[in-house]
């Protein structure tokens, strides 16, 4: 090799610090940076050009030696008036060039730019890495040499790692700006469904759910843990997104789990994650959803249906904020907040040694508890008019609201099911109405001491399948009818569609086949009604 051209290496050191930097993450600008740096130590030169191919231009984005000026570093070629770089992106060879090159060949690509005496050192080396081309290194020395073949061939091995490097690099790029979007979409997705609303909490008229709302929002801004409590829905679930978009957390995760939503065996992984062959089918490393709210905040719900076992494991990831995902000896931080929900008594559950009094303790250093809709009937107007906006958000059904004598009809009723009784409500009586008035005959709900299950017992406000006297205006089709009964099965449910008791088996049907139907029939998995899926 000569002298003259190549710098003295340090062998392997050097091999070794070429992979390092292909497989290192730093920012593109920064590769370029530490890849001119690594070459200065294996070859001679005056000049190292780093260009990127644009539009069919190689474009100057980095340059090292003497003579790199700042006319260099804004240099840039038409690709297609120099045969000869192109021809090194084709064959995929780095190549040097002789004076011979020069005289007959395509001109000097510094040409104008840079007074290179004749016949000086210079070589070419195209930047490739799998399908993809980013460019060419061009290297020149003042001298009147040739580069020796052995230094072409290692600065050759260069370019493809850089190239490797580079393509590393903006995968990881387009994996972050896709990730990005995933976020932002999500975000988007989930303001759009709930109105970018913590519905009517601090607007509310009841006073007991005002200074609930004071409340929540005062210990939003700490790390402490809360335990909402409250009759089936009451909102806790809400209650916990607007505690997580009032915290300094609120632009990181919230994730739910359901506890009693998930098989027992499953809920460790669900919880902690598992590695790959942690038991069967766990065919790859799988995040819990501790290591998903890391960050920001997990809702444990229905967390007094968690099972004993796991509850130890729990306290433990609680106290020192640190886990082992299942399978694995591991341990994995994660600064999560945690929010427990629950409509069982836990005091009854310790009492039955069901849940531990430790944890319960843990978990319900704030405790706050969500009144029933029948107290807090003074807020029925309000919600009507917020639930049906949500659900114009969602059907594009817009202008529905409740005639006078209509929230009569609904005040004068126990709502057992809570908002989300009143919602459903609300939604069978839209669609079972012309116009955008919902009067008394909207609603299928009995004053107090009727039926907790209103669609057991009142009589409807649509003529009924068996109704004799039926008109043929009022007829309505079977699609209507299908859609109407399996709406009020799943309030019956409270959503389940699974299950003994679940809506399926009432219906006499498949699960699956239930599922098809309501999707047929346009009754999305929304939220009040899933309970039992996660
Ligand atoms: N503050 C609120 N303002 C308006 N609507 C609300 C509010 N809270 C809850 N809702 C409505 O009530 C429904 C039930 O709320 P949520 O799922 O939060 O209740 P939950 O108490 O968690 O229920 P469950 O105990 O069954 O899990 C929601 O779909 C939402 O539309």
């Amino acid at each position: 090799m000569s002298d003259e051209l190549s710098a003295p290496t340090e062998g392997a050191k050097d091999a070794r610090d070429l992979v390092e930097l292909a497989t290192t993450e730093d920012s593109v600008d920064e590769l370029l940076r530490r890849g001119l740096d690594w070459l200065t130590r294996v070859v001679r030169f005056d000049l190292a050009t780093l260009f990127l191919l644009r539009d069919g231009k190689l474009v100057s984005v980095a340059a090292r030696g003497p003579l790199a000026n700042a006319k260099v570093r804004h240099h840039a070629l038409t690709l297609s008036e120099f045969p000869s770089l192109r021809h090194a992106l084709e064959t995929r060879r780095a190549r040097a060039f002789t004076e011979e090159d020069h005289s007959h060949g395509d001109g000097d690509p510094f040409d104008g730019v840079l007074d290179l005496p004749p016949g000086h050192a210079c070589m070419v080396v195209p930047l490739c890495a799998g399908e993809r081309t980013y460019g060419v290194l061009t290297l020149d020395r003042a001298e009147c040499e040739t580069y020796p073949q052995p230094v072409v061939d290692l600065v050759e091995v260069y370019g493809q790692m850089l190239a490797t490097a580079l393509q590393a690099a903006e995968q990881r790029a387009t994996f972050e700006r896709l990730h990005r979007q995933d976020h932002e979409h999500a975000k988007l997705l989930e303001a759009q469904l709930s109105g970018e609303s913590e519905g009517i909490l601090e607007a509310s008229l009841s006073p007991v759910m005002r200074d609930l709302a004071r409340r929540a929002r005062q210990v939003a801004e700490t790390d402490t843990p809360v335990l909402i409590t409250g009759e089936t829905g009451t909102g806790k679930e809400r209650l916990a997104r607007a505690i997580h978009k009032w915290s300094s957390r609120a632009d990181q995760p919230f994730v739910t789990l359901n506890c009693a939503a998930i098989p027992a065996g499953l809920l460790e992984s669900e919880l902690f994650g598992h590695v790959k062959g942690a038991f069967t089918g766990a065919t790859k490393d799988r995040a819990g959803r501790f290591q998903m709210a890391s960050g920001g905040t997990l809702l444990l719900d229905e967390v007094g249906e968690l099972p004993v076992e796991l509850q130890a494991k729990l306290l433990r990831a609680l106290q020192e904020k640190a886990f082992e995902p299942v399978g694995s000896d591991k341990t994995v931080r994660s600064d999560v907040r945690i929010l427990a929900a629950t409509h069982v008594d836990l005091h009854r559950a310790i009492a039955e040694k069901r849940f531990r009094e430790d944890l319960y303790y843990r978990l319900s250093v704030f405790p706050l508890r969500l009144p029933p809709l029948r107290e807090r009937r003074e807020d029925l107007a309000q919600l009507c008019t917020f639930l049906l906006e949500e659900q114009a958000r969602r059907t594009g059904r817009r202008g529905m609201r409740v005639s006078p004598a209509g929230l009569a009809r609904l005040e004068s009723y126990d709502w057992p099911g809570n908002l989300r009784e009143l919602g459903n409500a609300l939604e069978r009586a839209t669609i079972l109405t012309k116009g955008t008035e919902l009067g008394p005959s909207s609603f299928d709900v009995v004053a107090h001491g009727g039926s907790a299950h209103p669609a057991a017992q009142v009589e409807p406000a649509v003529p009924s399948v068996l109704d004799a006297t039926m008109k043929p205006g009022s007829v309505l089709t079977l699609a209507a009818v299908q859609r109407e009964h399996i709406l009020r099965v799943l309030t019956l449910t409270r959503g389940r569609v699974y299950g003994p008791g679940g809506a399926a088996a009432l219906l006499g049907l498949k699960p699956s086949t239930l599922q098809s139907r309501m999707k047929k029939l346009g009754i999305a998995r929304q939220e009040q009604f899933v309970v039992d899926e996660v």
